[in-house]
């Protein structure tokens, strides 16, 4: 049930392991550290990480008289989790789901799920652009608000991918945000010197030729990697780092668009 919902935030990349959930979780994690009620659904059916960064993996999902209940991360219910993962027993067991099974758990997941008043639903998705992600957009059109922020690695910068979701994008509606590049450079957690171990700045490229807004550039850091499974926000435990400046200036610039409604 999305009625609640003032505003949707999609989560999307063109390949796996780039850091979609870390980003996924650490916003959501930042807007309720701003005071928002947020909402976090892991629609990726292939691997749902998001109880296991939150530390909720022992958690079930309740069935209520108005729908399924979500998990809530915190007693005052800021952050509300729903994720396939809680319907696994374990988070290796692969959900080798096809078609038509997938896409009718996605829109459970959409329709079923009993949110409470939220001001922000963010949806980590599954890589790439796939029938799951048409079904998620299908849903959206009763939400108010509603943009996509596209992540990136500085290896993955293959325009060709991420133009793929800017097409699905632009075809489907779905305004786009901007763009995120995820592990750029390792940070020292000693000294916090940034090393380019690979190439830099291709996110940043990137926006630019795509003409979309960059969003920065999230570095590899031993302790954001450490915050997987202790369910806590980089700007609250690393509120030096540069990831925690990251997505403080995302949730401004988030703020921004969505008081002057663009
Ligand atoms: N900036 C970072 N610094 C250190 N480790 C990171 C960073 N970003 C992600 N990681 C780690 O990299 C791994 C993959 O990240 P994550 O699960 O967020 O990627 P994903 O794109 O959601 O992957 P999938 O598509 O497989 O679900 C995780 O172990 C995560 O903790
Ligand atoms: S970046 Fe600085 S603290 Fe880290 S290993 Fe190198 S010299 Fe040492």
């Amino acid at each position: 049930m999305l009625e609640n919902v003032k505003r949707v935030i999609l989560i999307l990349s063109g390949k796996g392991g780039v850091g979609k959930s870390t980003v996924s979780t650490q916003l959501a994690l930042t807007l309720k550290e701003r005071g928002y009620k947020v909402g976090l659904l892991d629609i990726d059916l292939c691997g749902p990480s998001v109880p296991y960064i939150l530390n909720l993996e022992d958690q079930n999902i309740h069935q209520g008289s108005e729908g399924w209940i979500p998990v809530y991360l915190d007693k005052e219910q800021k952050l509300g989790v729903m994720s396939i993962g809680f319907l696994l027993k374990s988070r290796n067991d692969a959900v080798v789901w096809r078609g038509p099974k997938k896409t009718s758990m996605i829109k459970q997941f959409l329709e079923d799920v009993y949110w409470q008043d939220l001001d922000f639903l963010v949806i980590d998705t599954p890589p790439g652009t796939s029938d799951e992600h048409i079904t998620v957009m299908e849903n959206l059109r009763s939400v108010p608000q509603c943009s996509a922020i596209l992540v990136t690695t500085p290896q993955e910068v293959s325009i060709e991918d991420v133009r793929k979701e800017i097409t699905f994008c632009n075809k489907t509606g779905i305004k786009i945000m901007g763009i995120i590049e995820n592990m750029s450079g390792y940070e020292c957690p000693t000294c916090s010197e940034c090393t380019n171990i690979f190439s830099s700045g291709g996110g940043k490229s990137l926006a630019e030729i795509s003409k979309l807004p960059f969003l920065g550039s999230i570095p590899i850091d031993p302790r954001v990697g450490a915050l997987a499974g202790k369910g806590v926000a980089a700007v609250k435990e690393l509120p030096e780092s540069s990831t925690s400046r990251v997505f403080n200036d995302l949730v401004i610039r988030i703020n921004e668009t969505n008081s002057n409604g663009s």
